[in-house]
């Protein structure tokens, strides 16, 4: 399999990011279709995630970053076209099958998804609880390790109301990391933070993404948080991936959208609507 995503001219028209490979892409979008009543959200996305590396997608409010999320970690069927984790398309597989395909995911979400209840500790640990049959001793381990990772060591006892959004966050990610997923997809991990408190996450989860490996999907529409992060980008727009490639490439693009949404521009194809 080749190190990066085909370099194809830009286009507008549906365009086809697969690599010529043997299907073994972590993540592979195979002219994958979803609309609500009229409103096309997803019009034909072909893309192949790259082993190992952070994927940033960016896009405008309401474009549909987050229902591609779904359809990558299989909540969300398409109308047409195929979703393949590690080779395995997640409609052609028995609901408990895609269950266990689960399993290689680690999901970061906006607010941490943290259980209200639970101490960090606890929250933690509740993967590991769930879904190995891990001694208590060996959970505190791997917890602890986290916890520490994310700089949260001295905090496993407060419950979610207790800390800062940032914290939360950082909780969500050893959570995410716990069950060492193949696959992370964080669905903008910077919402609600300060620009230093975001520049602070995504320079962890670098590190840590460094330190464990596996494939990262970033969705955010901070351009900074894109800069920190990304090896690869994809820019939605319009139901298409306008850009799906390494990130110089992106943030060097002459397509006008790119162009526009990346340097953050009033000038260009984006307006209000
Ligand atoms: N289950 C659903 N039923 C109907 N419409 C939906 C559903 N889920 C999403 N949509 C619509 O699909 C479009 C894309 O939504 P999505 O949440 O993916 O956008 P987004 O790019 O993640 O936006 P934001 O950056 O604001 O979070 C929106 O118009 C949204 O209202």
């Amino acid at each position: 399999m080749p190190d990066a995503p085909p370099t194809t001219p830009i286009t507008t028209v549906a365009p086809d990011h697969r690599y010529d490979s043997s299907g073994q892409a972590p993540i592979e979008l195979d002219q994958v279709k979803k609309a609500f009543g009229s409103f096309k959200v997803l019009d034909g996305i072909s893309a192949a995630f790259t082993e190992n590396a952070i994927t940033t997608i960016l896009g405008p409010s309401g474009t549909g970053k987050s229902v591609l999320l779904k359809h990558i970690v299989g909540l969300m069927e398409p109308d047409e076209g195929r979703v393949r984790i590690f080779g395995q398309d997640l409609w052609d597989m028995k609901e408990d099958e895609r269950f266990e395909i689960r399993k290689r995911f680690g999901l970061l979400f906006q607010d941490g998804a943290l259980f209200g209840s639970m101490n960090l500790y606890d929250n933690v640990a509740f993967p590991l609880r769930r879904h190995t049959s891990k001694s208590e001793a060996d959970i505190r381990e791997t917890v602890m390790h986290y916890l520490q990772q994310v700089g949260l060591e001295n905090a496993l006892d407060r419950v979610p109301s207790q800390i800062s959004g940032g914290m939360k966050k950082r909780a969500g990610f050893a959570r995410a990391l716990v069950m060492q997923p193949e696959i992370i997809m964080c669905d903008e991990p910077d919402s609600g933070l300060d620009p230093v408190r975001t520049k602070l996450l995504c320079n962890l989860i670098k590190e840590l993404h460094a330190e464990h490996g596996g494939t990262y999907v970033v969705i955010t529409h901070n351009i900074e948080a894109a800069r920190t992060l990304s090896d690869y980008v994809g820019v939605l727009w319009h139901g298409e991936l306008v850009h799906f490639g390494p990130a110089d490439e992106a943030f060097n693009s002459d397509e006008p959208f790119v162009r526009q949404f990346l340097a953050g521009s009033d000038e260009g194809p984006l307006g209000m609507e």
